[in-house]
């Protein structure tokens, strides 16, 4: 499918502070991809350097294949962005201010009245933004984003702010972008939010990349093991003792009372139950224990 973002060996100094030094980094067309990392990371100074907003130190980005220079206003046509933060003339209405963007992007006024139904917001199109709420003008900056139809949407911390059926609603509409074909670039500090989205991410630690890649690469990376418990009845003890001292070892096991532990990577959890019965142990009861985003994080940062 190829890659709709590559950064390679992307600098960004302000004087001597390295903001962001020589980061790699992938995103395939088509998917959803989150962007992690502590107040101060880098992760903004990143994203203002994908837009073209912020003129790169060294390095190279390439969108779509396309790099910034002769070829930039392809590239902005190529781009929706939401920034953390969206400044709106309190005084117009939603659909004076969404058909601004939508001459400013030379789309036509038909494009706004999809756009405004696909947020939500077809209903209140005539009244005054200043009067929205902050989820309302989170729509309604999703609307200006998505109204060129771009094929890359750029995401600042879009779930900050928002209460929580605003953000189920806004995951509902990345999810449907995504399903239409648009991949979604989005930064968040929140950590289930990137771990139900996104099925690549990369983590920033004070400039640099810490680590880039699906949950299931990082908790591999990292060594971060699922944990099953299985607890079996009191006369079984006997068996599963002599499993773990007898030949038959799956992995790191460990027994106590009338419970064995086993940590072993998540894709061989099921053949570790199978093995278990398969030895005639009798399962009474077992829980399956998978490292979240949240220890990855952890690892990664230390
Ligand atoms: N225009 C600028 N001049 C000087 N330093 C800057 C400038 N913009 C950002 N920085 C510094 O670069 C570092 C990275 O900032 P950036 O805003 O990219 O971080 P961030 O990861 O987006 O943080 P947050 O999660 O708080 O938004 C910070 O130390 C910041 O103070």
């Amino acid at each position: 499918m190829g890659y709709i973002l590559e950064v390679n060996n992307l600098e960004k100094n302000y004087g001597d502070f390295v903001a962001v030094n020589k980061i790699n980094m992938r995103v395939n067309q088509g998917e959803v991809f989150a962007l992690l990392g502590h107040n101060g990371a880098g992760k903004s100074t990143l994203i203002k350097m994908i837009l073209g907003l912020v003129n790169p130190t060294a390095g190279e980005i390439l969108i779509d294949g396309l790099q910034y220079g002769p070829k930039s206003k392809d590239i902005k046509n190529l781009i929706g962005y939401l920034p953390e933060r969206m400044n709106f003339y309190d005084n117009l209405s939603a659909w004076e201010t969404l058909t601004f963007y939508a001459k400013l992007k030379g789309v036509s006024s038909a494009r706004c009245k999809e756009a405004l139904e696909q947020v939500g917001l077809a209903e209140v199109k005539h009244r005054r933004v200043g009067a929205f709420s902050k989820g309302m003008q989170q729509r309604l900056g999703l609307a200006q984003a998505i109204i060129h139809r771009p094929k890359l949407l750029v995401l600042d911390e879009p779930t900050t702010g928002l209460d929580p059926i605003g953000i189920l609603e806004l995951k509902e509409m990345i999810r449907t972008w995504n399903r239409e074909g648009t991949t979604i670039f989005f930064s968040s500090h929140n950590l289930s939010d990137v771990q139900e989205l996104a099925e690549n991410m990369a983590i920033m630690n004070s400039g640099s990349m810490a680590a880039e890649g699906s949950l299931a690469k990082l908790k591999h990376d990292y060594k971060l093991m699922t944990r099953i418990e299985v607890r079996v009845s009191t006369d079984q003890i006997a068996m599963i003792s002599s499993l773990e001292r007898g030949a038959n070892t799956m992995g790191q096991f460990e027994i106590h009372d009338n419970t064995l532990s086993c940590y072993c990577e998540s894709q061989e959890k099921m053949a570790i139950l199978q093995r278990l019965l398969k030895e005639g142990v009798e399962i009474e009861d077992f829980t399956v224990e998978e490292p979240g985003l949240d220890l990855v994080y952890q690892q990664v940062m230390k």
